[in-house]
């Protein structure tokens, strides 16, 4: 669960909003997986039609972090599947937002973790394992440092540079 809603927390640090350091996502995303509400520090990966870089992260443990995963905003292939919610979940994810598309939506709608992606394509990616880790993304209208803070809910995706008290 996120802390606190998205909205409350817009409207009690608009010094945060005015200066950059709170900014709302684009709302360009559609809410997959059982938690419509989550909130964590965020790493980052860039890459293009390739999920190899995706899975090796969601194989190591989650901590209650947000993966935010820049795909381009590729619609073409799914970037995250099935087996790669129920991987989060297992590791302990809080989410995994997607600059790109997600498959097996029936079954990532049965796992316990927060998703985000733009759509869904029943084609898989490449498994090159081209990419990068933890490098800034920009996506949704906003840049996107590894280690910043992501709280998501019904209403939308807010990122903040530093973890927000109630
Ligand atoms: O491996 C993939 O390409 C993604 C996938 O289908 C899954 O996670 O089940």
């Amino acid at each position: 669960m996120a802390a606190f809603p998205t909205a409350e927390a817009c409207d009690s640090n608009a010094e945060l909003i005015a200066i950059g350091d709170l900014r709302a996502l684009h709302p360009i995303f559609n809410i997959y997986g059982q938690r419509r509400c989550f909130s964590g520090p965020i790493v980052t990966l860039k890459v293009f039609e390739d999920n190899v870089l995706v899975r090796n992260q969601l194989e190591t443990k989650g901590e209650g972090q947000v993966l935010v995963i820049d795909g381009g905003g590729s619609k073409r292939c799914a970037l995250v599947g099935g087996n790669l919610g129920q991987l989060a979940q297992n590791n302990g994810w809080a989410g995994i937002v997607v600059n790109g598309c997600v498959r097996d939506v029936d079954e990532i709608n049965d796992c316990d973790v927060g998703v985000r992606a733009l759509g869904s394509n029943p084609l898989k990616s490449s498994k090159k394992g081209h990419g990068e880790k933890n490098v800034p993304v920009y996506m949704g209208g906003t840049l996107i440092r590894d280690g910043e803070w992501l709280y998501a809910d019904s209403d939308g995706i807010l990122i903040s540079k530093t973890e927000l008290s109630v």
